[in-house]
């Protein structure tokens, strides 16, 4: 059975226009599916709205307690509620998770090295519980997962998105042929990110240690595409990088995005 793992952006989350399009995409997509979000923007606006000041490091959100707060309310309130009424709205029978709910995603918060992350959730390769996972893909619920995971002894931990995303796949890739698709507001990894015709079809690793060393991946693009090496390296069919206004393609078998591959 296919199953495919979706991962939307932050950009995508902000237009609501581009949101509502994708997940009409997202819920006509045969298969069983998984959605993974995060919301950080709107964090960062309730914060500053209730006077909280919001630290990145490496476009990593601090996440001191009163954070923590707000990520809850705004990934596993808002936004989460919000996606899933809206795919109820196009027949799609969406359940809004955190990794706490069912158990489904245990982290260990961030030892403190250099900087203090705050209740921030790393996640390894036991973090996953796939059984009870299994039986809601089964039952025909679609997971919506917000960038929630908890420590198992009463603490939410904030986790980065694309993480999870990645960690569901490898899990799950042992049970289903698993896509794992990172949709974000660009057509995939482009040549020259100003140009939305260069975009590179593939990537295989040694094309990826050229894309970094000549500079054309930076910022989020490089944790993204070393989690999605690795997620190839354990067993997942497929990793896709494409715009969500594109998804659409995918179901009509047209190319679509930047598709890496192992092939050397
Ligand atoms: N060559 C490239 N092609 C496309 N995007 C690139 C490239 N190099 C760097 N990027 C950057 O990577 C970003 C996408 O990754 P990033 O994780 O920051 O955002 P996201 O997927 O929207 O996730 P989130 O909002 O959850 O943090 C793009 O917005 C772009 O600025």
């Amino acid at each position: 059975m296919n199953l495919h793992i979706i991962k939307i952006g932050g950009n995508v989350i902000d237009n609501s226009e581009n949101l509502h399009r994708f997940l009409k995409d997202f819920a006509a997509l045969d298969g069983y599916k998984i959605l993974v979000h995060g919301g950080g923007k709107v964090a960062t606006q309730l914060a500053t709205t209730l006077g909280i000041e919001s630290k990145l490091v490496d476009g990593r959100r601090i996440t001191d307690i009163e954070t923590l707060r707000v990520v809850t309310m705004v990934y596993a309130g808002l936004i989460n509620k919000n996606i899933v009424a809206a795919l109820q709205a196009v027949n799609c029978n969406a359940i809004g998770l955190t990794g706490a709910d069912g158990n489904f995603i245990l982290a260990k918060k961030r030892p403190v090295k250099t900087i203090d992350y705050g209740f921030v959730g790393d996640i390894d390769d036991n973090s996953i519980n796939p059984g009870n996972l299994k039986n809601l893909l089964d039952a025909g619920f679609v997971p919506v997962f917000s960038a929630l995971t908890h420590d198992g002894a009463g603490q939410l931990l904030n986790t980065n998105a694309d993480t999870i995303a990645s960690a569901l796949a490898v899990a799950l890739a042992k049970t289903y042929q698993t896509t794992l698709i990172y949709c974000f507001e660009k057509k995939g990894v482009l040549q020259d990110i100003d140009d939305e015709d260069s975009l590179i079809r593939e990537i295989d690793p040694e094309r990826y240690e050229e894309l970094k060393e000549k500079q054309i991946i930076n910022g989020g693009m490089l944790p993204k595409l070393d989690n999605a090496f690795t997620a190839i390296a354990c067993g997942v069919k497929a990793v896709i990088i494409g715009k969500a206004d594109e998804l659409g393609l995918l179901k009509q078998n047209h190319s679509f995005g930047t598709r890496l591959s192992t092939r050397i």
